[in-house]
């Protein structure tokens, strides 16, 4: 059953091949199996996904079954869940059971899915390799010497490994595209606006944004048609209708104009990243589309831009963990201010910490207009880049990643961690979506194609990327463990 992509485990539940119970029990036992080594979830929810499970199939009995009803999928320990823990792969969240449900989860329950628990993730989605996890790092499971990339990580693996056929990830500077590429996976970045925030545990607000990973991009278009829609409890949710995102995945991609921008093909590219690019590309031609070089001349601000936009925010957000309300709280405190100093000192790691003082400094009096102020012209300049762009093609491509993934324990220096976002951070400053699907291989380790499209582009990334996986096999090739059975 592991080897089914969701659509087809749809198709397969709705045909009676098998019950949800039993493909829930099964992908359970495949967690239990493999997950102490890949590390990848942070909590199962066993008791919880039977019963669900259970409703699914009796939904289905009764004549009652959606398109989604009965399909397992795990979440990123970033979004809330009702009864369940939610750390957000941090000390400081390790006691937090979240009160309620964030809307995505709310809606995929609705949808009738099966969550079997949460995965693991760089704290506080900080990070490009899942090394920053209060949890320990979790393992590429095409290699395990190699991360999974971040920060949604765990969710990246899960689906690799065949312990769920879909996970859900967040991504503010890249966090579901990076992984998705080092996993051998498809990860779609919506619009910002397109999902909502509400109970998403807040990194970068102007910046967050949830979406689908799984192993096809007609798996992502089900998943983004469940979750994505205006919410009155999220202010910077769009009211746009959300379109039917299976409806286009055939059209034909006959006079699709893709424009390659030059700045994602320069230093610091791995030759065999780019190869398989440009044979991705290729592919395209073949498809009926033409392909023309295009500029986004301020990509090389894109990094300084958001390592100053990412850290205000989240020095902001992150000032509600006081040891007060909730979250971690030290032992004995001596006072107000002692209580929040040791609470924060212990609750929060390294990194974490190093963003929350650049956030402070930041926005500090003094520096606001130097750097926060400034930061926010340059996004407007990156944003405009694609505008241009867009005018000119429908879609850009490059890879999503300069590397594949690389050994855990490579990138200590938290620069060298920040130059591996290059080409996914500009979308975000931007809010526009975009799409990593699997293109090819770098020995054993798979490299992503990245698509992206102007705002609200969704239906077209993914008919772009749906084509793709019907003329290549890169998206059907599997690691050993996934062939393994429990
Ligand atoms: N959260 C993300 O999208 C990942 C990015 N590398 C960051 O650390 O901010």
């Amino acid at each position: 059953m592991h080897d089914k992509t969701l659509s087809e485990l749809a198709t397969a539940l709705e045909a009676g091949e098998f019950s949800s119970r039993e493909l829930t029990a099964h992908l359970l036992a495949r967690i239990d199996r493999f997950d102490d080594d890949l590390n990848s979830f942070i909590t199962m929810t066993p008791e919880t996904a039977l019963e669900a499970a259970d409703r699914a199939d009796a939904a289905r009995a009764a004549g009652k079954a959606g398109p989604l009803t009965g399909v397992p999928l795990a979440l990123k320990d970033i979004f809330c869940t009702e009864g369940v823990k939610t750390s957000a792969g941090s000390r400081m969240l390790d006691n937090f059971v979240a009160p309620y449900d964030a809307t995505v989860v709310e809606k995929l329950a609705v949808a009738g899915t099966v969550s079997l628990g949460k995965t693991n993730m760089d704290e506080f989605a900080m990070g490009s390799s899942n090394e920053n996890s209060y949890y320990g790092p979790v393992k590429n499971p095409w290699d395990p010497a190699a991360v999974p990339g971040g920060s949604s990580g765990g969710s990246a693996a899960a689906v690799a490994a065949g312990l769920v056929p879909a996970a859900m990830g967040t991504d503010t500077g890249g966090s579901i595209r990076q992984p998705a590429a080092f996993c051998g996976i498809t990860g779609l970045k919506p619009t910002y606006g397109r999902v909502s925030r509400y109970g998403i545990i807040a990194y970068a607000s102007s910046l967050d944004q949830a979406g689908p990973m799984a192993r096809t991009a007609e798996d992502c278009a089900r998943l983004l048609g469940a979750i994505a829609g205006h919410d009155l409890r999220d202010s910077t949710s769009v009211a746009r209708g959300v379109p039917d995102y299976t409806g286009e995945l055939e059209a034909p991609l006959t006079g699709l104009k893709i424009g390659l921008p030059r700045e994602y093909f320069g230093d610091g590219l791995d030759p065999v990243v780019e190869a398989a690019v440009r044979e991705a590309v290729k592919v395209y031609e073949s498809l009926g589309a033409s392909v023309r070089e295009v500029s986004l001349p301020h990509t090389h601000y894109a990094i300084p831009a958001y390592y100053v936009i990412a850290p205000a925010e989240a020095s902001s957000n992150l000032s509600r963990y006081d040891g007060v309300r909730f979250g971690h709280r030290c032992d004995n405190p001596q006072d107000l201010i002692d209580l929040y100093k040791r609470s924060r000192a212990e609750g929060f790691g390294e990194e974490v910490k190093r963003r929350i003082l650049i956030g402070t400094h930041t926005l500090s009096e003094g520096f606001f207009d130097a750097y926060y102020k400034k930061a926010q012209q340059v996004r407007r300049l990156i944003r405009q880049d694609f505008l241009d762009a867009f005018e000119e093609v429908d879609v850009l491509m490059g890879p999503a990643s300069p590397t594949p993934a690389f050994d855990l324990g490579a990138n200590k220096d938290p620069v060298s961690m920040y130059l591996q976002d290059i080409y996914t951070i500009a979308v975000n400053l931007a809010g526009i979506p975009g799409i990593s699907v699997p293109a090819g291989f770098a020995g054993r380790r798979p490299v992503g194609l990245q698509i992206l499209g102007t705002h609200f582009a969704e239906a077209r990334l993914l008919n772009v990327a749906h084509r793709f996986q019907q003329a290549t096999d890169w998206h059907r090739r599997r690691p050993a463990i996934a062939e393994e059975t429990v």
